[in-house]
Protein backbone atom coordinates (compact mmCIF):
# COMPACT_ATOMS: atom_id res chain seq x y z
CA UNK A 1 0.00 0.00 0.00
CA UNK A 2 2.68 2.33 -0.51
CA UNK A 3 2.19 5.10 -2.84
CA UNK A 4 5.25 5.05 -5.44
CA UNK A 5 6.42 7.84 -7.87
CA UNK A 6 9.80 7.32 -9.60
CA UNK A 7 9.75 10.88 -11.04
CA UNK A 8 10.36 12.17 -7.23
CA UNK A 9 12.67 11.56 -4.51
CA UNK A 10 10.93 10.63 -1.23
CA UNK A 11 10.93 13.66 1.06
CA UNK A 12 10.17 12.41 4.08
CA UNK A 13 12.51 9.55 5.04
CA UNK A 14 15.03 11.26 6.97
CA UNK A 15 13.21 9.92 10.29
CA UNK A 16 13.85 10.47 13.56
CA UNK A 17 12.99 7.97 16.61
CA UNK A 18 9.03 8.98 17.86
CA UNK A 19 7.89 9.17 20.67
CA UNK A 20 4.81 7.26 19.91
CA UNK A 21 7.73 4.63 20.38
CA UNK A 22 6.01 4.62 24.21
CA UNK A 23 3.18 3.07 22.70
CA UNK A 24 1.45 0.50 25.64
CA UNK A 25 1.93 -2.90 24.09
CA UNK A 26 -0.59 -4.87 24.95
CA UNK A 27 -0.12 -7.63 27.39
CA UNK A 28 -2.24 -11.01 26.98
CA UNK A 29 -3.36 -10.25 30.48
CA UNK A 30 -4.84 -7.09 29.47
CA UNK A 31 -7.99 -7.45 28.17
CA UNK A 32 -9.00 -3.60 28.35
CA UNK A 33 -10.95 -2.72 25.03
CA UNK A 34 -7.87 -0.51 23.90
CA UNK A 35 -5.60 -3.52 24.10
CA UNK A 36 -7.52 -5.34 22.37
CA UNK A 37 -7.71 -2.30 19.51
CA UNK A 38 -11.55 -2.25 19.74
CA UNK A 39 -13.35 1.80 19.88
CA UNK A 40 -14.12 1.95 23.66
CA UNK A 41 -17.40 4.12 22.88
CA UNK A 42 -18.63 4.08 26.41
CA UNK A 43 -15.48 5.98 27.99
CA UNK A 44 -15.45 8.27 25.30
CA UNK A 45 -19.36 9.58 25.52
CA UNK A 46 -18.23 9.60 29.57
CA UNK A 47 -15.02 11.90 28.16
CA UNK A 48 -17.24 14.04 26.53
CA UNK A 49 -19.81 14.23 29.11
CA UNK A 50 -17.88 14.97 31.56
CA UNK A 51 -16.03 17.79 29.56
CA UNK A 52 -18.49 19.85 28.24
CA UNK A 53 -22.37 18.60 28.48
CA UNK A 54 -23.27 18.76 32.03
CA UNK A 55 -21.20 22.25 32.16
CA UNK A 56 -23.59 24.16 29.23
CA UNK A 57 -22.93 27.05 28.41
CA UNK A 58 -19.34 26.81 28.69
CA UNK A 59 -17.19 28.44 31.10
CA UNK A 60 -13.63 27.18 30.68
CA UNK A 61 -11.64 29.78 31.54
CA UNK A 62 -8.77 29.06 29.16
CA UNK A 63 -10.40 28.64 26.48
CA UNK A 64 -12.87 31.66 26.90
CA UNK A 65 -12.35 32.46 23.50
CA UNK A 66 -13.26 28.99 22.27
CA UNK A 67 -16.43 28.59 23.06
CA UNK A 68 -18.04 27.92 19.58
CA UNK A 69 -15.14 25.37 19.11
CA UNK A 70 -15.64 23.51 22.13
CA UNK A 71 -19.16 22.97 21.40
CA UNK A 72 -18.41 21.74 17.93
CA UNK A 73 -15.49 19.71 18.77
CA UNK A 74 -17.89 17.57 21.39
CA UNK A 75 -21.28 17.75 19.61
CA UNK A 76 -19.45 16.61 16.61
CA UNK A 77 -17.67 13.66 17.96
CA UNK A 78 -20.94 12.61 19.71
CA UNK A 79 -22.11 12.70 15.91
CA UNK A 80 -19.52 10.59 14.70
CA UNK A 81 -20.55 8.01 17.90
CA UNK A 82 -24.13 8.16 16.76
CA UNK A 83 -25.61 10.66 19.35
CA UNK A 84 -27.79 13.04 19.10
CA UNK A 85 -28.74 15.59 22.04
CA UNK A 86 -32.12 15.82 23.35
CA UNK A 87 -33.91 18.65 22.30
CA UNK A 88 -33.45 20.61 25.35
CA UNK A 89 -29.75 20.70 24.99
CA UNK A 90 -30.29 21.47 21.38
CA UNK A 91 -32.34 24.27 22.38
CA UNK A 92 -29.66 25.26 25.04
CA UNK A 93 -26.67 24.65 22.68
CA UNK A 94 -27.92 27.04 19.94
CA UNK A 95 -29.15 29.88 22.14
CA UNK A 96 -25.66 30.03 23.32
CA UNK A 97 -23.87 30.34 20.13
CA UNK A 98 -26.51 32.46 18.43
CA UNK A 99 -25.69 35.02 21.82
CA UNK A 100 -22.16 34.70 20.15
CA UNK A 101 -23.30 36.26 16.44
CA UNK A 102 -22.12 39.85 17.30
CA UNK A 103 -24.92 42.55 16.35
CA UNK A 104 -22.52 45.48 14.97
CA UNK A 105 -19.93 43.03 12.64
CA UNK A 106 -21.46 40.55 11.98
CA UNK A 107 -19.22 37.42 12.43
CA UNK A 108 -19.28 34.96 15.57
CA UNK A 109 -17.12 35.86 18.36
CA UNK A 110 -15.37 33.19 20.90
CA UNK A 111 -18.12 33.91 23.21
CA UNK A 112 -20.64 36.41 23.89
CA UNK A 113 -19.27 40.35 22.95
CA UNK A 114 -16.27 38.77 21.83
CA UNK A 115 -14.99 39.94 18.67
CA UNK A 116 -15.69 38.65 15.21
CA UNK A 117 -13.65 36.36 13.85
CA UNK A 118 -13.99 33.57 11.17
CA UNK A 119 -12.72 30.68 13.06
CA UNK A 120 -15.15 30.73 15.50
CA UNK A 121 -18.11 31.67 12.59
CA UNK A 122 -16.92 28.26 11.25
CA UNK A 123 -17.65 26.38 14.44
CA UNK A 124 -20.84 28.18 15.42
CA UNK A 125 -22.59 27.44 12.24
CA UNK A 126 -21.10 24.16 11.83
CA UNK A 127 -22.68 23.51 15.84
CA UNK A 128 -25.76 25.24 14.66
CA UNK A 129 -26.29 22.61 11.36
CA UNK A 130 -25.80 19.78 14.57
CA UNK A 131 -29.01 20.97 16.64
CA UNK A 132 -30.29 21.90 13.75
CA UNK A 133 -31.47 25.23 14.23
CA UNK A 134 -29.80 27.39 10.98
CA UNK A 135 -32.78 29.96 11.32
CA UNK A 136 -31.72 32.42 13.23
CA UNK A 137 -28.55 32.98 11.64
CA UNK A 138 -28.47 36.58 10.35
CA UNK A 139 -27.16 36.19 7.10
CA UNK A 140 -27.14 39.22 5.71
CA UNK A 141 -25.05 40.60 8.66
CA UNK A 142 -22.81 37.71 8.30
CA UNK A 143 -22.14 38.33 4.76
CA UNK A 144 -21.07 41.61 5.35
CA UNK A 145 -18.78 40.53 7.81
CA UNK A 146 -17.56 38.04 4.97
CA UNK A 147 -17.44 41.01 2.27
CA UNK A 148 -15.17 43.22 5.06
CA UNK A 149 -12.70 40.88 5.47
CA UNK A 150 -11.77 40.66 1.79
CA UNK A 151 -8.17 41.73 0.20
CA UNK A 152 -7.60 42.61 -3.26
CA UNK A 153 -5.48 39.25 -3.54
CA UNK A 154 -8.64 37.26 -3.67
CA UNK A 155 -7.52 36.34 0.47
CA UNK A 156 -9.70 37.34 3.31
CA UNK A 157 -8.48 38.46 6.98
CA UNK A 158 -9.23 36.24 9.95
CA UNK A 159 -10.47 39.32 11.63
CA UNK A 160 -10.98 43.19 11.30
CA UNK A 161 -7.00 43.79 10.98
CA UNK A 162 -6.34 40.39 11.72
CA UNK A 163 -4.00 37.67 9.81
CA UNK A 164 -4.20 36.26 6.33
CA UNK A 165 -3.98 32.42 6.17
CA UNK A 166 -6.02 29.70 4.81
CA UNK A 167 -7.66 28.21 8.27
CA UNK A 168 -9.94 31.66 7.77
CA UNK A 169 -10.08 31.47 3.52
CA UNK A 170 -11.60 27.67 4.48
CA UNK A 171 -13.67 28.74 7.25
CA UNK A 172 -15.52 31.44 5.54
CA UNK A 173 -15.84 29.32 2.80
CA UNK A 174 -17.55 26.26 4.63
CA UNK A 175 -19.74 28.63 6.39
CA UNK A 176 -20.86 30.33 3.82
CA UNK A 177 -22.03 27.23 1.82
CA UNK A 178 -23.44 26.04 4.72
CA UNK A 179 -25.72 29.33 5.14
CA UNK A 180 -26.25 29.91 0.56
CA UNK A 181 -24.49 33.15 0.94
CA UNK A 182 -21.55 31.72 -1.57
CA UNK A 183 -21.51 34.58 -4.08
CA UNK A 184 -18.57 34.78 -7.13
CA UNK A 185 -18.54 38.17 -5.96
CA UNK A 186 -16.97 37.27 -2.41
CA UNK A 187 -14.57 34.81 -3.87
CA UNK A 188 -13.20 36.08 -7.10
CA UNK A 189 -9.71 36.21 -6.76
CA UNK A 190 -9.52 33.37 -4.03
CA UNK A 191 -8.86 30.44 -6.44
CA UNK A 192 -5.59 32.33 -7.48
CA UNK A 193 -4.43 33.04 -3.85
CA UNK A 194 -5.38 29.70 -2.89
CA UNK A 195 -3.15 28.21 -5.49
CA UNK A 196 -0.11 30.16 -4.69
CA UNK A 197 0.01 28.57 -1.02
CA UNK A 198 1.11 25.40 -2.40
CA UNK A 199 4.57 24.65 -1.60
CA UNK A 200 7.61 23.33 -4.00
CA UNK A 201 6.90 19.84 -1.03
CA UNK A 202 3.20 19.90 -2.50
CA UNK A 203 1.31 20.67 0.42
CA UNK A 204 0.47 23.69 1.64
CA UNK A 205 1.67 26.91 3.66
CA UNK A 206 -0.29 29.13 5.53
CA UNK A 207 -0.50 32.10 3.15
CA UNK A 208 1.09 33.39 0.30
CA UNK A 209 2.67 36.99 -0.08
CA UNK A 210 3.09 39.09 -2.77
CA UNK A 211 6.51 39.34 -4.60
CA UNK A 212 5.02 41.65 -7.16
CA UNK A 213 1.27 42.13 -8.79
CA UNK A 214 1.42 39.34 -10.66
CA UNK A 215 3.32 36.56 -8.28
CA UNK A 216 2.89 34.88 -5.37
CA UNK A 217 4.71 32.93 -3.82
CA UNK A 218 4.17 30.57 -0.57
CA UNK A 219 4.87 31.93 2.70
CA UNK A 220 6.52 28.86 5.34
CA UNK A 221 6.13 25.71 5.61
CA UNK A 222 3.87 22.97 3.90
CA UNK A 223 1.20 21.33 6.91
CA UNK A 224 -0.97 19.08 7.06
CA UNK A 225 -3.59 21.62 8.97
CA UNK A 226 -3.55 24.37 6.17
CA UNK A 227 -3.09 21.47 3.31
CA UNK A 228 -6.18 20.36 4.62
CA UNK A 229 -8.03 24.17 4.71
CA UNK A 230 -6.45 24.91 1.19
CA UNK A 231 -7.55 21.76 -0.22
CA UNK A 232 -11.28 21.64 1.06
CA UNK A 233 -11.56 25.57 0.20
CA UNK A 234 -10.73 24.86 -3.13
CA UNK A 235 -12.93 21.95 -3.43
CA UNK A 236 -15.70 24.44 -2.15
CA UNK A 237 -14.79 26.76 -4.76
CA UNK A 238 -14.51 23.77 -7.90
CA UNK A 239 -17.96 22.37 -7.30
CA UNK A 240 -19.49 25.72 -6.58
CA UNK A 241 -17.77 27.51 -9.34
CA UNK A 242 -17.04 25.35 -12.10
CA UNK A 243 -14.38 26.75 -14.05
CA UNK A 244 -13.19 25.93 -17.84
CA UNK A 245 -11.08 28.57 -18.84
CA UNK A 246 -7.71 27.13 -19.94
CA UNK A 247 -5.65 29.66 -17.93
CA UNK A 248 -7.27 29.48 -14.47
CA UNK A 249 -5.00 28.69 -12.05
CA UNK A 250 -4.19 25.48 -10.94
CA UNK A 251 -2.72 22.85 -8.43
CA UNK A 252 -0.29 20.63 -8.43
CA UNK A 253 -2.15 17.53 -8.06
CA UNK A 254 0.75 14.88 -8.45
CA UNK A 255 3.12 16.58 -5.90
CA UNK A 256 0.19 17.26 -3.67
CA UNK A 257 -0.90 13.15 -3.44
CA UNK A 258 2.77 12.60 -3.54
CA UNK A 259 3.27 14.96 0.01
CA UNK A 260 -0.25 13.38 1.66
CA UNK A 261 1.18 9.86 1.20
CA UNK A 262 4.89 10.63 2.55
CA UNK A 263 3.06 11.98 5.68
CA UNK A 264 1.73 8.53 6.91
CA UNK A 265 3.88 6.44 8.78
CA UNK A 266 7.22 6.52 11.14
CA UNK A 267 10.05 4.10 11.34
CA UNK A 268 8.37 2.30 14.23
CA UNK A 269 5.99 0.84 12.16
CA UNK A 270 2.81 2.64 13.57
CA UNK A 271 0.63 4.45 10.44
CA UNK A 272 -0.27 7.29 11.71
CA UNK A 273 -0.26 10.75 10.36
CA UNK A 274 2.48 13.84 11.06
CA UNK A 275 1.62 17.45 10.69
CA UNK A 276 5.31 18.24 8.28
CA UNK A 277 8.23 16.57 6.96
CA UNK A 278 10.15 15.01 9.54
CA UNK A 279 8.03 15.79 12.71
CA UNK A 280 6.04 13.30 14.72
CA UNK A 281 3.22 10.99 14.15
CA UNK A 282 -0.09 13.07 16.24
CA UNK A 283 -3.58 11.42 16.34
CA UNK A 284 -5.12 15.34 14.92
CA UNK A 285 -3.49 14.58 11.67
CA UNK A 286 -5.83 11.30 11.32
CA UNK A 287 -7.99 14.01 10.16
CA UNK A 288 -6.49 17.01 8.71
CA UNK A 289 -4.25 14.83 6.48
CA UNK A 290 -6.57 11.69 6.29
CA UNK A 291 -9.03 13.73 5.06
CA UNK A 292 -7.58 14.79 2.29
CA UNK A 293 -7.88 11.98 0.44
CA UNK A 294 -11.55 12.04 -0.11
CA UNK A 295 -11.36 15.41 -0.81
CA UNK A 296 -8.85 14.36 -4.00
CA UNK A 297 -11.10 11.87 -5.11
CA UNK A 298 -13.50 15.00 -5.40
CA UNK A 299 -11.38 16.82 -7.39
CA UNK A 300 -10.23 13.93 -9.35
CA UNK A 301 -13.88 12.30 -10.05
CA UNK A 302 -14.65 9.23 -8.30
CA UNK A 303 -13.78 6.12 -10.54
CA UNK A 304 -15.46 3.00 -9.54
CA UNK A 305 -11.94 0.95 -8.96
CA UNK A 306 -10.11 3.88 -7.99
CA UNK A 307 -7.07 2.44 -6.16
CA UNK A 308 -6.26 3.62 -2.83
CA UNK A 309 -3.30 5.14 -2.61
CA UNK A 310 -2.87 5.60 1.81
CA UNK A 311 -3.36 2.94 4.33
CA UNK A 312 -6.65 3.20 6.19
CA UNK A 313 -6.11 0.54 8.16
CA UNK A 314 -2.96 1.11 9.35
CA UNK A 315 -4.69 4.48 10.61
CA UNK A 316 -7.16 2.81 12.57
CA UNK A 317 -4.33 0.66 14.48
CA UNK A 318 -2.81 3.78 15.44
CA UNK A 319 -6.36 5.72 16.21
CA UNK A 320 -7.35 2.75 18.01
CA UNK A 321 -4.45 1.44 20.25
CA UNK A 322 -2.31 4.54 20.63
CA UNK A 323 -4.70 7.45 20.56
CA UNK A 324 -7.75 5.75 22.80
CA UNK A 325 -6.84 6.88 26.07
CA UNK A 326 -7.77 4.14 28.91
CA UNK A 327 -9.74 7.06 30.75
CA UNK A 328 -11.45 8.17 27.87
CA UNK A 329 -10.76 10.93 24.78
CA UNK A 330 -8.71 10.39 22.47
CA UNK A 331 -4.70 12.21 22.29
CA UNK A 332 -2.01 13.10 20.21
CA UNK A 333 -0.19 9.83 21.24
CA UNK A 334 1.00 8.15 24.25
CA UNK A 335 1.41 8.97 26.87
CA UNK A 336 -0.94 12.40 26.91
CA UNK A 337 -3.71 12.93 28.04
CA UNK A 338 -6.84 13.02 26.18
CA UNK A 339 -8.65 16.72 25.26
CA UNK A 340 -12.00 17.30 22.97
CA UNK A 341 -9.93 18.70 19.58
CA UNK A 342 -7.80 15.52 19.62
CA UNK A 343 -11.19 13.17 20.37
CA UNK A 344 -12.90 15.05 17.28
CA UNK A 345 -9.99 14.98 15.17
CA UNK A 346 -9.13 11.55 15.88
CA UNK A 347 -12.65 10.47 15.55
CA UNK A 348 -13.32 12.08 12.24
CA UNK A 349 -10.03 10.30 10.87
CA UNK A 350 -11.17 6.82 11.95
CA UNK A 351 -14.56 7.71 10.02
CA UNK A 352 -12.66 8.45 7.19
CA UNK A 353 -10.64 5.54 7.51
CA UNK A 354 -13.72 3.25 7.70
CA UNK A 355 -15.74 4.67 4.53
CA UNK A 356 -12.74 4.89 2.61
CA UNK A 357 -14.44 2.21 0.14
CA UNK A 358 -17.22 4.81 -0.05
CA UNK A 359 -16.76 7.93 -1.27
CA UNK A 360 -18.89 10.38 -0.35
CA UNK A 361 -21.29 11.03 -3.19
CA UNK A 362 -22.03 7.49 -3.65
CA UNK A 363 -25.52 6.69 -3.15
CA UNK A 364 -24.93 3.81 -1.28
CA UNK A 365 -23.11 5.52 1.79
CA UNK A 366 -25.81 7.69 2.47
CA UNK A 367 -27.52 4.80 4.11
CA UNK A 368 -24.35 4.78 6.64
CA UNK A 369 -25.54 7.60 8.78
CA UNK A 370 -27.42 6.00 11.28
CA UNK A 371 -30.48 6.96 13.41
CA UNK A 372 -29.14 8.54 16.07
CA UNK A 373 -30.79 7.64 19.32
CA UNK A 374 -31.50 10.45 21.89
CA UNK A 375 -28.93 10.52 24.90
CA UNK A 376 -28.47 6.25 24.40
CA UNK A 377 -24.37 5.11 23.98
CA UNK A 378 -24.12 4.27 19.72
CA UNK A 379 -23.52 0.57 20.31
CA UNK A 380 -21.64 -0.36 16.87
CA UNK A 381 -17.95 0.25 16.36
CA UNK A 382 -18.67 1.90 12.71
CA UNK A 383 -19.24 5.75 13.18
CA UNK A 384 -21.49 8.13 10.90
CA UNK A 385 -19.39 8.93 7.71
CA UNK A 386 -18.31 12.42 8.26
CA UNK A 387 -18.33 15.14 5.10
CA UNK A 388 -14.99 15.88 3.95
CA UNK A 389 -15.40 19.54 2.74
CA UNK A 390 -17.07 20.57 6.49
CA UNK A 391 -16.64 17.79 9.33
CA UNK A 392 -20.42 17.39 9.36
CA UNK A 393 -22.33 14.08 9.44
CA UNK A 394 -23.69 13.65 6.00
CA UNK A 395 -27.29 14.61 7.11
CA UNK A 396 -26.45 17.27 9.27
CA UNK A 397 -24.45 19.04 6.52
CA UNK A 398 -26.99 18.11 3.74
CA UNK A 399 -29.89 18.88 6.10
CA UNK A 400 -28.25 22.75 6.28
CA UNK A 401 -27.13 23.16 2.72
CA UNK A 402 -31.02 21.86 1.96
CA UNK A 403 -32.57 24.47 4.29
CA UNK A 404 -30.50 27.76 2.45
CA UNK A 405 -30.64 26.73 -0.95
CA UNK A 406 -33.94 25.06 -1.81
CA UNK A 407 -36.07 25.93 1.46
CA UNK A 408 -37.55 28.42 3.24
CA UNK A 409 -34.25 29.68 4.47
CA UNK A 410 -33.07 30.86 0.51
CA UNK A 411 -35.80 33.84 0.53
CA UNK A 412 -33.38 36.33 2.61
CA UNK A 413 -31.69 39.12 0.42
CA UNK A 414 -28.39 38.51 2.30
CA UNK A 415 -26.78 41.42 -0.24
C1 LIG B 1 -10.17 24.94 10.37
C2 LIG B 1 -8.95 25.11 11.21
C3 LIG B 1 -8.97 26.15 12.24
C4 LIG B 1 -7.90 24.31 10.99
C5 LIG B 1 -6.66 24.28 11.79
C6 LIG B 1 -5.60 23.61 10.99
C7 LIG B 1 -4.36 23.33 11.80
C8 LIG B 1 -4.36 22.12 12.68
C9 LIG B 1 -3.30 24.12 11.70
C10 LIG B 1 -2.05 23.84 12.46
C11 LIG B 1 -1.04 24.91 12.25
C12 LIG B 1 0.36 24.60 12.74
C13 LIG B 1 1.47 25.31 12.08
C14 LIG B 1 0.61 23.74 13.72
C15 LIG B 1 1.99 23.39 14.18
O1 LIG B 1 1.91 22.98 15.47
P1 LIG B 1 3.09 22.15 16.16
O2 LIG B 1 4.42 22.68 15.75
O3 LIG B 1 2.77 22.10 17.61
O4 LIG B 1 2.82 20.71 15.57
P2 LIG B 1 3.62 19.78 14.53
O5 LIG B 1 4.93 19.45 15.15
O6 LIG B 1 2.75 18.58 14.41
O7 LIG B 1 3.74 20.55 13.23
ZN1 LIG C 1 -2.46 17.26 17.47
Amino acid sequence: MVYQDDNYPTATSISQKSTVALLIKPTPSDSSKISRGILDINSHLGFLGRNLLQGLPVRYTSQDASQPWLLFWSLQSLSLLKVELDDGNKRRAAETILAMQNPATGGFGGGPGQASHLLPTYAAICTLAIVSSPSAIDRRLLYKFFRSLKEPDGSFRVSSNGEVDVRGVYCLLAAAKLTGIITEELVEGTRKWLASCQTFEGGFASAAMNITDEIAAPLGEAHGGYTFCALAAWVLLEMEFPSSSENRPKLNLRSLRRWLVNMQGGEDELFGFRGRTNKLIDGCYSWWVGGCFELLDMLEGIGGDKETIWNPEGLKEYILYAAQHQAGGLRDKPPKSADMYHTLYCLAGLSAAQYVSQPWSHSSATSSDSESSSGQSATSASLNATNPLFNLTRTHAEAMVEFFNKGEGSKVDFR
